[in-house]
């Protein structure tokens, strides 16, 4: 079957169908992983997006039990060049296609994505529809003008309720804005006592639970549109309990000291994006996923240090709050999926949880 890949601009790609039939609207992003595109399709940022794999051959392993990022993937659909129709490997349970058909994700293949990458590139990322006939593409292109982007996401992915997963180990909020499981098996490899809750949780709710340390997930969207978490941030620093911030994290915590945020021409996905740690002068490479960044001018206003930055555009990366033992990156040290070069993000927070008890500062009162 045909598909057609709309955009705003006027421009159409025409390819083939695979998995949902379903029509769909997003915004259109490209990722330059090569692999790991089960870990992509569930990462929650990437809610009402359509994603363009710049990889040309996506689904060769399949669909595996053990790389979900989240159970309902929350993703617009998926564009490839070519789609494996028989994925090999020990652990892959079902094709590409099918998973996508069961989770109701359309997909495009046949077009030229490189094409399409450059376009994104030139033009910055484009709202588009996956439509299966080209009737009244006009009028499709107009309404899809006048529409605004939806940016408020983060209500549609956050847990609904609070859930524990019992360790022996420091106590973790987890503030869920839309989390990677990544970030949760790290934490629970590092035996913390995980508490998920919901994005609108209060502040005083997340101190009766007496955490020794609260982690700020990623989630999708426009940070400013999280205005509960922005102040729920600010409360929570007054209690010198650790935070660690990632991705959608950092940002709401840039926000609540202060900072500002923008949206970039095209953003950062990918598992090769370099970033410098400006205290020693070390690259690592790391995985990312983010339309919006700190805006470094805002950081005077703030009392946040600049402490990572990305090699490819100079765009901030990492801070780290000067009085509060708090710190954020931009970047995904769970790695999921992704280089392993930032993996030690997780045992800073731990040392910082460390410290920080010993120092008997947290206050909870
Ligand atoms: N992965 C994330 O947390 C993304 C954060 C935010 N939605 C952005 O696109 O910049």
């Amino acid at each position: 079957m045909k598909r057609y890949l709309i955009l705003e601009d006027g421009t159409v790609f025409e390819g083939l169908a695979f998995g949902s039939d379903k029509e769909s609207n997003g915004e259109v992003v490209f990722t330059t992983s090569i692999t790991g595109y089960q870990e992509v399709l569930t990462d929650p940022s990437y809610c009402d997006q359509i994603i363009v794999f710049t990889y040309p051959l996506i689904g060769n392993y399949g669909i595996n039990r053990s790389d979900y990022e989240s159970i309902r993937p929350a993703t617009s659909g998926i564009i490839v060049n070519e789609q494996a129709d028989f994925p090999s490997h020990h652990e892959g349970m079902q094709s590409l296609s099918s998973w996508l058909t069961a989770k109701d994700i359309p997909g495009l293949y046949g077009i030229d994505t490189r094409k399409l990458t450059r376009k994104i590139r030139k033009h910055g990322t484009l709202k588009g529809k996956l439509s299966n006939s080209l009737n009244n593409v006009t009028h499709i292109i107009e309404e899809m003008i006048e529409m605004p982007l939806n940016t408020d996401q983060v209500k549609k992915v956050s847990t609904k309720t609070p859930y524990h997963l019992p360790n022996s180990g420091y106590r973790v909020v987890v503030v869920d804005f839309g989390v990677k499981s990544g970030m949760l098996r790290e934490l629970s490899a590092r035996n913390c006592d995980v508490i998920v809750v919901p994005y609108n949780t209060s502040a005083s709710d997340i101190i009766r639970l007496q955490p020794d340390g609260i982690l700020l997930s990623n989630g999708p969207g426009d940070p400013k549109d999280v205005q509960c978490g922005i102040s729920m941030i600010k409360e929570l620093l007054n209690h010198n309990i650790p935070i660690l911030g990632i991705c959608l994290g950092h940002q709401l915590l840039a926000l609540a000291c202060g900072g500002n945020t923008e949206k970039l021409k095209f953003g950062h996905r990918g598992s090769n994006h370099p970033v410098k740690d400006l205290t020693t002068g070390k690259i690592a490479l790391t995985s990312q996923n983010h339309g919006y960044a700190v805006t470094e001018d805002s950081l005077k206003n703030t009392e946040l240090a600049f402490t990572h930055q990305a090699v490819n555009d100079g765009t901030v990366e990492g801070l780290k709050h000067k009085v509060k033992p708090a710190f954020s990156i931009q970047y995904h040290p769970e790695a999921s999926p992704g280089p392993h070069d930032s993996n030690p993000i997780f045992d800073e927070f731990m040392k910082m949880i460390k410290t920080t008890k010993k120092e008997g500062l947290m206050i909870y009162a």
